[in-house]
């Protein structure tokens, strides 16, 4: 009798838990999310599909490259002006020797080219306030520089005749802007922040107009107090530069819903058209596969933590093209992209490691884009050996980072797919696929080792059921 009612005390409980759980109350939001699941237009498909990005995070921090008055700060070099704690107008006389003899826009959308990234990210304006186009709403522009030139307008259309899409970073957080509040404590904070927001509103605009071939805008420095207290903005922005440029993406980076929630409103919905919270991390392949309902775009640079120009890469490890190569796989195993970053020179170059891993970059992707480009989330269980993908006509890619001692490459299929056939990407030759237990095989290694990651192709059917040979066993 007992044991019944245990039982039945156990039942109401889980009942109502569940029940409570399903009908958790939606909270009203006038500045929540937009979208409802991943949009599907041709313009998404598009970011979807470019899958490798590059970041040009380019500005005034380029010149001192991580040193002021003669002591190298270890910390990102673009927020150098943070670190030695220099005053704004101080700072800002680093225009005076903006004067980037080398650069041709021409030559780094080649670069682009060469490294198979689809898209660009450029940092229009980052937290210091300058701004790489002449921007008629600040006197911190490129315009008022020894180099005179419109370098965003000159970029953008380089990497466009590349056939490459150009994305705009926006930081609204200006040092530069005596407007610009962290936080709202007082009226005065209200009003002149009031005034901020209608800059920031100016400048987007400016933007939008100058340049409207822009298919994103990656909004940062959005986590002060004062944005979060003003999500009815980010919503306005969004809308403001959707109604202005119909198709661009916007990152969730920008959004703060009605309660400040930023990135996923109060009721867990994603803001904006892909999360943007993944920057020098990534999901876990097997313990984050909930990225995988959402767009998602991760961001990474070359050393542990520098954005911008630093004349000193020995102060922290620097990242190999395998390394790099490492992440972009993982990140388009999840159903992300990733955008590589690179911080020219103040003279217009890139440093040669970064030349140099633009190069490696693309040459393993000119072998095994394939799995890479317009590929996404397999939902074949991660293995050790590497990464899956997915293409469009249902292909599986098995990219191999780990060759194992065994000499076999284990595969788990979802249930009711089994494995035809396996074929190394590149020469064609076909692997051995051997079925070990019910959904699971053993895939042959190269007869010749490809002395880098490689890619196996599969092909993968719907089986009717795995011949009935195989008992679960009793435990
Ligand atoms: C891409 C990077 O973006 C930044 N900041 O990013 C973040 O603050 N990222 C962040 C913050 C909170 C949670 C997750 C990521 C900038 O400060 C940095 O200079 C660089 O431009």
């Amino acid at each position: 009798m007992k044991s019944k009612l245990i039982t039945l005390l156990l039942l109401i409980t889980v009942g109502s838990v569940t029940f409570a759980q399903e009908t958790k109350k939606e909270i009203p939001l006038k500045y929540g999310a937009t979208n409802d699941g991943k949009r599907q237009d041709p313009a998404m498909q598009k970011f979807r599909d470019n899958r490798l990005g590059a970041f040009i995070h380019w500005g005034l921090y380029a010149i001192p490259g991580g040193e002021w008055n003669g002591k190298v700060y270890g910390g990102a070099a673009e927020w150098l002006k943070s670190w030695a704690k220099v005053p704004a107008d101080e700072w800002l006389k680093l225009m005076d020797q903006w004067n980037p003899t080398k650069f041709d826009a021409k030559k780094w959308a080649k670069m682009a080219k060469e490294m198979g990234a689809k898209y660009v990210k450029i940092t229009t304006k980052h937290h210091e306030g300058f701004c790489l186009w002449p921007s008629k709403y600040s006197k911190y522009t490129v315009a008022n520089t020894p180099y005179k030139k419109d370098v965003l307008g000159e970029m953008v259309k380089a990497y466009n005749d590349e056939g490459i899409d150009v994305h705009f970073y926006f930081s609204v957080m200006d040092w530069s802007h005596p407007d610009y509040r962290y936080s709202i404590k007082s009226e005065e904070d209200s009003i002149a922040f009031s005034r901020f927001l209608e800059f920031t509103d100016n400048q987007l605009k400016e933007l939008a107009t100058r340049y409207p071939t822009v298919k994103d805008f990656w909004f940062d420095g959005t986590w002060d107090a004062s944005i979060k207290k003003n999500g009815w903005w980010t919503a306005h922005a969004e809308q403001m530069l959707k109604e202005m440029l119909p198709g661009v993406t916007i990152n969730s980076r920008l959004r703060a819903d009605d309660n400040g929630k930023r990135h996923f409103d109060s009721n867990g919905r994603l803001m904006g058209d892909y999360e943007s919270g993944y920057e020098r991390r990534l999901p876990d392949p097997v313990k984050d596969l909930k990225v995988t309902q959402w767009d998602w775009e991760a961001c990474m640079t070359i050393p542990e933590n520098q954005w911008g120009y630093h004349k000193d890469w020995s102060l922290s490890y620097v990242k190999t093209p395998i390394e790099v190569i490492d992440r972009i796989v993982h990140a388009v195993s999840m159903g992300g992209n990733m955008v590589v970053n690179f911080g020219p020179q103040a003279d217009g170059d890139f440093r040669p490691e970064e030349k140099a891993l633009a190069t490696a970059i693309g040459k393993w992707m000119h072998r095994y884009g394939e799995a890479v480009y317009a590929c996404d989330y397999a939902g074949f269980d991660k293995q050790d050996w590497g990464y899956y993908t997915r293409g469009k006509n249902g292909e599986v890619y098995m990219i191999v980072f780990n060759q194992p001692y065994s000499e076999r490459l284990v595969v788990k299929t979802p249930k009711g797919i089994s494995v035809e056939k396996a074929a190394l990407l590149g020469t064609g030759e076909e692997m051995n696929v051997v079925e070990t237990a019910r959904n699971e095989y053993n895939i042959s290694i190269p007869e010749k080792s490809p002395d880098e990651p490689y890619v196996i192709r599969l092909k993968v059917r719907a089986a009717k059921g795995t011949k009935g040979i195989y008992r679960d066993a009793l435990t």
